[in-house]
């Protein structure tokens, strides 16, 4: 049998079957070219241990990123595993609106709940003038951190931390993509999410507002004067983000934005009326 046929016998089986072939390719770090010539070659025997074992993964419905390992996220290839959330494609959305925003040297960022590091790294990168610290409630998530900091030549800090329980000075910015689904949304979620991801990374109570409302309460003790807090959020969730954080912070400019699907998803506080750059 050749590998095309393998793929189109297996794509029959199961839905996300479809991933067989990228997962391979992104495993044997081959390009599009060296792919399509391999398609009409008999399959070796050591290769269909290993697409057998793809396509016993994939039909459990395992993330296609953990079973490559790794996955590109902004400017950064991130190794993922069950540690943390895969970093979505939403969130280098929020990374990229901080860059555009804050084109300035020297600043001292927080991520809360950083997971991979997906966010504080990439910014880090983008900024090596920046001073970030990545803070999680997770040891196994910020250990991940750690090994794409490294992998990546990123100094960062880190600190395991309940929200701000152990976060010490002030911040230019505060960025958090807290877990924020409600226990009671399960049903709207993808089987692999459920099954895969860890459910610290996903889950909050209070609606899934539980996060926010912890760092509405407790921000201003760890923002600079003029700080700014960068949010992800649920695409439901943009006016009672908004509230909470109103009450905090009267003075502030508050901003629901879209992601380019349109949804509401990300909110930012700020100073008002400020020059944004
Ligand atoms: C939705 S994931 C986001 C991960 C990463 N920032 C990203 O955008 O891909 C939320 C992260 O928050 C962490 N977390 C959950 N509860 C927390 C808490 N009380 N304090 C700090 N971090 C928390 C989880 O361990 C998880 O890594």
């Amino acid at each position: 049998m050749n590998y095309k046929e393998f793929f189109d016998e297996r794509e029959k089986d199961a839905q996300n079957q479809e991933d067989l072939g990228y997962v391979y390719r992104y495993i044997k770090k081959l390009d599009r070219l060296s792919y399509l010539n391999l398609l009409n070659k008999e399959i070796e025997e050591n290769d269909r241990q290993l697409l057998e074992n793809i396509s016993q993964r994939l039909a459990q419905n395992e993330p296609a990123q953990y079973i490559v390992g790794d996955t590109d996220f902004y400017n950064l290839n991130l190794k993922v595993d069950p540690r943390a959330l895969i970093p979505r494609p939403e969130t280098e959305e929020l990374v990229d609106l901080i860059l555009k925003e804050n084109e300035v040297e020297n600043l001292k960022v927080l991520d809360v709940g950083t997971g991979t590091g997906a966010i504080g790294l990439s910014l880090k990168k983008a900024r090596p003038s920046w001073q970030v610290t990545l803070a999680d409630i997770s040891t196994d998530a910020l250990a991940l951190a750690n090994t794409n900091a490294e992998a990546n030549n990123l100094s960062v800090d880190f600190v395991q931390s309940d929200v701000f329980s152990s976060v010490n000075g002030s911040f230019d910015i505060i960025v958090s993509n807290p877990p924020y689904i409600a226990y009671d949304e399960q049903d709207l979620m993808d089987e692999s999410v459920i099954k895969y991801e860890p459910d610290l990374a996903l889950y909050a109570t209070e609606s899934g507002l539980a996060i926010y409302n912890r760092l509405a309460a407790n921000s201003e003790q760890f923002l600079s004067q003029g700080g700014k807090i960068y949010l992800e959020i649920g695409f439901n969730q943009g006016q009672a983000v908004k509230n909470l954080f109103q009450k905090s912070f009267p003075k502030k400019e508050i901003r629901i934005l879209p992601d380019l699907a349109g949804l509401d998803r990300m909110v930012v506080i700020s100073d008002n009326g400020e020059v944004r750059k």
